[in-house]
């Protein structure tokens, strides 16, 4: 298993903040959307958090698993797919959340089954930017982001002292 480089951990308040502020920028999108598809896991958390603030009741989930080892992508399953009746017209009017897009793959493959879909994202990599149509946050492509829901309080080196040579 080898570290990333640098890491950003978040806090479950600075989640909060950030999924919020995510949901600002689609409100000021002006846009209605007649249904939200999250990309589980990660994506449940910011679901959570925007449906209640865009008042989104009709939410569909697409289960895919990649990450295995925790920094290494394996091959992306899809263990459940989108309903016809979200999935109609393109995704129109659907609004896909995710927690942050690294390499962009997650997003290309969810972006296929719904060509005409709004994708946002919490936080984004250089990578999976062009992926993604609304995201609050950039981070560098040698960044690890750490989420609280992954995450126990444990000492930390001093950047100085750290992993960086
Ligand atoms: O842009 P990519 O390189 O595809 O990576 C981004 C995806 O990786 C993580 O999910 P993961 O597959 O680890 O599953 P999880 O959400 O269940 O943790 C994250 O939640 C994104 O969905
Ligand atoms: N953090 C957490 N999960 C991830 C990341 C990341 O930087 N990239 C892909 N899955
Ligand atoms: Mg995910």
């Amino acid at each position: 298993m080898s570290l990333p480089d640098k890491a950003f951990p978040v806090s479950w308040d600075q989640f909060h903040r950030d999924a919020r502020a995510l949901a600002w920028r689609l409100a000021d999108n002006g846009q209605e959307w007649r249904a939200m598809v999250c990309i589980t896991r990660g994506g449940l958390v910011p679901a959570a958090i925007i449906s209640r603030e865009l008042n989104i009741r009709m939410i569909e989930t697409v289960c895919i698993a990649s990450y295995h080892d925790y920094d290494t992508q394996g091959q992306m399953k899809v263990l459940k797919g989108i309903s016809p009746e979200i999935a109609k017209d393109g995704g129109e009017g659907v609004l896909i959340v995710d927690d942050l897009t690294d390499t962009g793959k997650t997003a290309a493959e969810v972006r296929a089954m719904l060509p005409k879909a709004h994708f946002a994202a919490v936080y984004a990599k250089p990578k999976g930017r062009p992926l993604v149509d609304t995201f609050v946050t950039e981070v560098s492509q040698d960044t690890w982001i750490y989420f609280p829901w992954d995450l126990g309080f444990t000492y930390q080196e001093p950047i100085a002292k750290g992993t960086r040579g």
